[in-house]
């Protein structure tokens, strides 16, 4: 299942029409995959719009005819003005089941005549309140009518983007949205709008990567890509990992990077750290090994790490900048960047320009702005696709629906709740990451299934709990993976 924002699915359509598709084909396919959700009724009001959301209304509408369904299309606006689709299939329609709706006939109109309002007035190109006429007529469905509304694609008035709704909007109660659940979907709010969504592909070459869509991971994923232990393996097996995380000021995050890092399955992690740090380490984590992080560090100090992360607590001081440099620097092996590192990359970008290696990077918005130096997005989804694609990095862009990317693949994140926007969630998350990278995962993987292990073991903490602790969530994580995996039964 893939997702879109407005503008990944302008682009999926630009991608189909330059590669030998007609606009009124893609119509006419999209009308095939909504016929079935509708012949259960049998008076239609098809409300069409401009664009061709209305195209794919009277092409439904046209093909429900064919079934000897009653149908009428109602349509405002200035009819000079509509998409080339729109026109094409407006030009079949009979004249007398077409009715213009204004003013003065709009309070004519008895939408309880019909027992499916299809709403085919605007979809993804939506990008304002709808205005004058479209207003009306919702508000007078709104008002009036207590049969069933079904949507195309989008109910009218919905964002896109946001899910959020504007002021006029369509509450429907089935949508049958197209091609990619849309990103505003991903808030339950926006449920309230679509009613129960229904996700439908057209039948056209698969090319949802190669148009930018992103994929959305859920448990099949995790299923799929974590590995079972070994029987006869060793701890060397499962990585060494370097975590130069931490400072006299920042002691909490280290610990639990550190900790993350171990539940995850990691073999040795090594907490390279301040001094305070490594004599508080071993009274909350026994296993971990601290390791006095150096003023200046030379090459042979990054010698035997399979993974290393730097960021958790490292603090904003000079030794903190003169850390990240010297292991952007020196070091080799796949690399793992959260928090204060990322503050201190952004002042540094030409570092990651340089990078021989796998890096991970972990930011959540504010990191995220401060690397790009830009004070907002007109879709994040783009932005960190073209962010990773120039830093030839990995991306985690956390936040409800964590976006991961490399910027030919992109995903988000199933997992995950409102209950885990705690402190300290961002530090257990990288030491999980890290864990997973030395243990020899590719890094793409380990990132996904870092982010989706660590959403899936808050939303266990969650479903009885009403905040998510980082403690009791890295707490949960052998539990969700030994569920993942098989081992254990819920
Ligand atoms: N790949 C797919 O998923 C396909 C999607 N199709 C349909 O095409 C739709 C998108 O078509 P369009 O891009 O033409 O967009 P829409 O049909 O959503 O509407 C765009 C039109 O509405 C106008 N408009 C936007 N905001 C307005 C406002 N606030 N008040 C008044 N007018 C406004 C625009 O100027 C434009 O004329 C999808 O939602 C879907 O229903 C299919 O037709 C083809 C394939
Ligand atoms: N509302 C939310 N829904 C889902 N996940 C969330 C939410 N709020 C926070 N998270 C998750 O919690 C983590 C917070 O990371 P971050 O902001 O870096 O925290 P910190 O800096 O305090 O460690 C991220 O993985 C994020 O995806």
């Amino acid at each position: 299942m893939y997702i879109g924002t407005q503008d990944l699915l302008k682009q999926y359509d630009a991608y189909l029409l330059e590669h030998g598709y007609q606009i009124e084909e893609l119509v006419n396919l999209a009308s095939d995959a909504l016929l079935n959700h509708f012949t259960k009724y049998n008076r239609f009001a098809i409300l069409i719009g401009p664009g061709n959301n209305g195209a794919d209304g009277y092409s439904l509408g046209l093909k429900l005819e064919k079934l000897g369904k009653h149908v009428i299309y109602y349509y405002s606006g200035d009819i000079g003005k509509v998409s080339q689709a729109n026109r094409y299939y407006r030009d079949q329609c009979k004249e007398n089941h077409l009715i213009y709706v204004d003013e003065d006939n709009i309070n004519t109109i008895n939408w309880n005549d019909y027992d499916c309002i299809v709403d085919g007035l605007f979809g993804f190109g939506l990008n304002s309140a709808p205005r004058g006429m479209y207003k009306i007529i919702i508000e007078s469905i709104m008002n009036n009518y207590n049969g069933t509304i079904g949507a195309i694609d989008i109910p009218t008035g919905l964002d896109c983007n946001t899910g959020k709704a504007y002021d006029g909007a369509l509450k429907a109660d089935f949508t049958v949205t197209l091609t990619a659940l849309k990103q505003g979907f991903l808030d339950p709010r926006s449920l309230e709008y679509t009613g129960k969504v229904i996700l439908e592909t057209l039948a056209v070459k698969d090319c949802f990567k190669e148009a930018g869509l992103f994929e959305y991971v859920g448990e099949d994923y995790a299923k799929e890509h974590l590995r079972k232990r070994v029987y006869n393996g060793y701890k060397n097996i499962y990585g060494v990992d370097g975590l130069i995380v931490g400072s006299d000021q920042y002691t909490g995050a280290p610990l639990l990077a550190t900790k993350a890092a171990y539940y995850t399955g990691a073999g040795i992690v090594k907490t390279i750290t301040s001094e305070k740090v490594t004599s508080l380490l071993p009274l909350y984590i026994p296993e971990a090994i601290p390791v006095l992080r150096p003023q200046i560090f030379r090459y042979d100090d990054f010698d035997g790490y399979d993974a290393l992360l730097v960021g958790c607590g490292l603090g904003l001081e000079e030794r903190a900048f003169r850390a990240v440099i010297d292991i952007m620097t020196a070091s080799i092996c796949p690399l793992v960047i959260d928090a204060d590192a990322l503050t201190i990359l952004s002042r540094n970008m030409h570092l990651l320009e340089k990078q021989d290696r796998s890096v991970i990077l972990t930011p959540h918005i504010g990191e995220f702005k401060r690397l790009c130096h830009v004070e907002d997005y007109p879709d994040l989804m783009i932005a960190a696709q073209s962010f990773a694609s120039q830093y030839h990095c990995i991306l985690v862009l956390k936040g409800p629906h964590t976006i991961v990317t490399d910027g030919k693949s992109s995903y988000r994140i199933a997992s995950g709740n409102k209950a885990m926007a705690v402190g300290g969630m961002g530090d257990t998350l990288a030491g999980i990451i890290t864990s997973l990278l030395g243990q020899g995962y590719e890094p793409l993987e380990a990132a996904i299934l870092g982010v989706y292990i660590h959403g899936r073991a808050g939303d266990e903490v969650a479903k009885h709990a009403y905040t998510v602790i980082p403690e009791k969530l890295i707490e949960e994580i052998p539990h969700t993976m030994a569920l993942l995996i098989g081992e254990i039964e819920k």
